[in-house]
């Protein structure tokens, strides 16, 4: 068996070969100019390298640099947010990267937030979520890359494991519960039995901590939202949300192929919900999921792979797509006034259920103009 130590170096060679060469020499660049602790990358970066997923979002922590001023001799724009000490920097490609200085965190009131104080590193990688967001790689100023594995996130990783690095967690932040069943669903990793153990806490906390709702919007965004709906069921805490059978089935329509959008899944939510208005709000949905679930439940025709067809096969699977404008006047009503009251008659027969296919509709229609035609009364 190799030591631990060359096992870890390969690691961090493994880290920093997954990495954009772009993103290499930005932050071989971090670490020549932030002083003698260097600077390390952090979280969800190092987890994703280390799975073989080229990192984008990047993270950076600066033991001892001053944050502000190492971001404004980058030049690069960037915006510096003083409340708590960070610095957003636009990457030359656009992506933001975030450039803050290590720090230990205290929770002055549960679920509200947390208070920055100055610390290490690894006061720094303590303070964060679960073991495996808790990986950090650290640059010399030289560029010499370490592998920092205080918490075991390594191990954690190997196991497909996820767990918070303390007892009391998912109580001073109960939106890590979300976050975990975002990475569990996305990653394919179980829970600690230290995290099930400390749902019931973060469910109390759920009605005073607003980020949770803000990671439920975020699961939303999820590659499969539905997953990560079961993996919170699994976890015991399915009261977040409403039923999610339809998500499960977006979930299913998506990996067949099909383009389902975040607004889909949201309008699915909304349609579940016993007061959609309510979690819209909660949610910070904006009208669009609202206005979509509308137009899925109506009658306007829309085209094969729209999101409202989408929907509507899920929601209602017995419609059928109604005769259109051009439908009637291939029937022979000629353009005009009477194309409206052919719709407004074909409209009322499928409200009241007595056309249940596109070929009902069209028999309808033709005994209507008979019957007009009879009457003496042609539609024209
Ligand atoms: N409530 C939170 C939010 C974030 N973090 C820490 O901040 C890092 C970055 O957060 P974020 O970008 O939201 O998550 P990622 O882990 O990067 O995951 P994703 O792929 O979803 O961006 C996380 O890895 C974690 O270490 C935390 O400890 N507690
Ligand atoms: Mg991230």
């Amino acid at each position: 068996m190799k030591p631990r130590s060359a096992e870890s170096a390969a690691q961090a060679q493994a880290v920093w070969a997954a990495l954009r060469p772009e993103d290499r020499a930005w932050l071989l660049s971090v670490a020549e100019q932030a002083g003698a602790g260097g600077a390390a990358l952090v979280g969800g970066a190092v987890r994703d390298a280390l799975l073989g997923v080229t990192p984008l979002d990047l993270d950076v922590v600066l033991p001892d640099a001053d944050v502000e001023a190492l971001a404004g001799a980058m030049g690069l724009p960037f915006v510096f947010h003083p409340a708590f000490g960070n610095a957003t920097v636009t990457l030359p490609d656009g992506r933001a990267a975030d450039l803050v200085r290590a720090r230990r965190e205290v929770y002055p009131v549960p679920g509200g937030n947390p208070l920055p104080l100055p610390g290490s590193l690894t006061d720094d990688l303590r303070r964060r979520d679960f073991s495996v967001n808790a990986l950090a790689l650290h640059l010399s100023p030289a560029g010499v890359p370490t592998l920092l594995d205080v918490t075991g996130g390594l191990d954690d990783l190997r196991a497909r494991r996820l767990r918070p690095l303390h007892g009391e967690s998912l109580r001073e932040d109960a939106s890590r519960l979300v976050r975990g069943a975002r990475l569990a669903a996305r990653l394919d990793l179980t829970a600690a039995p230290d995290l099930l153990g400390q749902v019931p806490a973060a469910l109390d906390m759920a009605g005073h901590t607003p980020r949770l709702w803000a990671e439920l919007r975020l699961l939303l965004h999820e590659p499969r939202p539905g997953r990560a709906a079961g993996v919170l069921r699994g976890w015991g805490a399915g009261s977040l949300l409403p039923d999610t059978a339809l998500l499960d089935a977006l979930d299913a329509r998506r990996d067949a192929g099909a383009a389902v959008p975040f607004t889909a899944y949201a309008a699915a939510l909304l349609h579940a919900a016993p007061d959609p208005a309510g979690l819209a709000e909660r949610l910070s949905l904006g009208d669009r999921p609202g206005a979509l679930l509308a137009r899925a439940l109506s009658d306007t025709p829309f085209p094969d792979g729209t999101p409202e067809r989408e929907l509507r096969a899920l929601l209602r699977p017995d419609a059928h797509e109604p005769l259109t404008g051009k439908d009637v006047v291939a029937l022979g009503v000629p353009p005009g006034r009477g194309v409206g009251e052919a719709l407004g008659h074909l409209a009322a027969l499928r409200r009241a259920g007595q056309v249940r296919s596109a070929d009902d509709e069209r028999a309808a229609l033709k005994a209507f103009l008979a019957t007009k035609a009879r009457q003496g009364d042609p539609l024209e």
